[in-house]
């Protein structure tokens, strides 16, 4: 019998509570009103932004929440006026979506679309209401994706089709980690063939910095992690060098001068992949004189803020950041896709952990441990 139209009735993980495991429960999710998309969901990764924005340290974060923003799945129907894509086309959810038309999307300067930001910051659809109902309650939604749930309803601006030879469990990571990396180093700082580098954080994010730094041929790229077992992981990638700030003589004091002291006078580029604004610091202090440029992608706590001396800047070094790689998810995505399945991109590599729908909870646990790169969910 065919649901379009129709509520659909699924399973999701709702989040109640900001630091709360998620409910594995039966939700209702309404048909697609016009220019919206409802996809079933068959494979969701489990990001830390998932993680920051559960514990309560997302300033925009707010509950009851569907949370998701790394999925891959079907069309199962659209609303009135949708073009971009149809029932049965394999798509990825867009955290940032493309519009095209707004003054962001038509500045051709960012990949910050201005159209739906507003409305997908409070968890709500474009026109304000929600799509999610438990026990006829509502639940709001997250990032514009909310693809920890069985069935999901997105903006048509917030979706991409991709090629339907593309594996779907390994697809649904270019929906955030590895895109935001690799799109980090080619499209934001343009990492240039013999160019140093430094990446701070080795998960999912600063690897596929590493891979981006590798693909655009950079020499030197050392890579920086507190956890011991990262170092393997950098080298696989392509790393030339690993540094654990604590295994240094000095407890890492000194990690700035190291790097320095290892590139002639700092990298030219260098990426904060871990959120923390100590590390933040660093990674701007050792770019080179004159032109180093240090670009942050890690998501603070509500409340940090980073600092340095403005001599820093005043000679030269440049302080950047970017969501989601700088990528324009519509127009580039495709071609990402493309790159993984003629294997000049990896993605299947990333994965460490599988886990079924009822276990989403083991996936934030897994977070924790230190050897999970990324954990892929299977919805159904
Ligand atoms: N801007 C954007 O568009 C996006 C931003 N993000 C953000 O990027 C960041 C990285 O994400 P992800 O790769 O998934 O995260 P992970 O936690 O998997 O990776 C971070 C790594 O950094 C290490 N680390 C922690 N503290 C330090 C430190 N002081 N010095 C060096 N290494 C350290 C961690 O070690 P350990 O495991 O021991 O803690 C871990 O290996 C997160 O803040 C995430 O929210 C993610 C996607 C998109
Ligand atoms: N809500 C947070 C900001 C979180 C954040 O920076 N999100 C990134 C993507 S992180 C993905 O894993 C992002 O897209 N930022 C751009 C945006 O418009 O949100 C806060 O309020 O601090
Ligand atoms: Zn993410
Ligand atoms: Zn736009």
């Amino acid at each position: 019998m065919s649901t379009v139209g129709k509520p659909i009735k699924c399973l999701a993980a709702v989040a109640y509570e900001a630091g709360k495991r998620l409910t594995i429960e039966e939700i209702e999710v309404a048909a697609p009103k016009a220019n919206e998309v409802r996809i079933k969901i068959e494979y969701t990764g489990v990001c830390h932004t998932d993680q920051y924005t559960l514990s309560g340290k997302d300033p925009e974060g707010a509950f009851p929440v569907i949370l998701g923003h790394e999925g891959a799945g079907i069309v199962e129907s659209v609303g009135e006026g949708v073009t971009s894509v149809k029932p049965g086309d394999h798509v990825i959810a867009l955290y940032t979506p493309e519009c095209r038309e707004c003054k962001f999307c038509k500045s051709g300067k960012t990949n910050l679309c201005g159209k739906i930001r507003a409305t997908q910051g409070k968890g709500l659809m474009p026109d304000g209401t929600v799509r999610f109902t438990s026990n006829g309650k509502d639940l709001i939604h997250y990032m514009g994706t909310s693809t920890f749930s069985q069935y999901t309803v997105v903006a048509d601006i917030s979706v991409v089709a991709i090629d339907p030879k593309a594996e779907l469990d390994k697809a649904c990571l270019l929906g955030c980690g590895i895109t935001t990396g690799y799109g980090a180093a080619i499209n934001t700082a343009k990492v240039q063939e013999g160019d140093n580098v430094a990446i701070f954080g080795c998960g999912a994010v600063g690897l596929s910095v590493i891979q981006g730094c590798v693909r655009n041929k950079a020499k030197k790229i050392i890579a920086i992690d507190v956890n011991p077992d990262k170092e393997e992981w950098a080298r696989k990638f392509g790393a030339t060098d690993f540094v654990n700030p604590s295994k240094l003589p000095d407890g890492g004091k000194n990690l700035v001068e190291t790097i320095i002291e290892a590139t002639d006078g700092g990298v030219d580029h260098s990426f904060d992949c871990t959120g923390v604004v100590s590390v933040m610091r660093a990674a701007l202090e050792c770019c080179h004189k004159g032109w180093g440029q240090s670009i942050i992608i890690g998501v603070a706590a509500a409340g940090q803020e980073i600092s340095t001396r403005p001599f820093q800047l005043v000679t030269g070094r440049k302080w950047l950041g970017c969501a989601f790689g700088g990528v324009r998810g519509r127009t580039e995505l495709p071609n990402l896709v493309k790159d993984y399945l003629d294997g000049q991109l990896k993605v299947g590599e990333f994965i460490t952990h599988k886990r079924d729908l009822k276990d989403i909870n083991e996936a934030f646990d897994l977070m924790h441990s230190g050897d999970c790169i990324r954990c892929v969910v299977k919805m159904f």
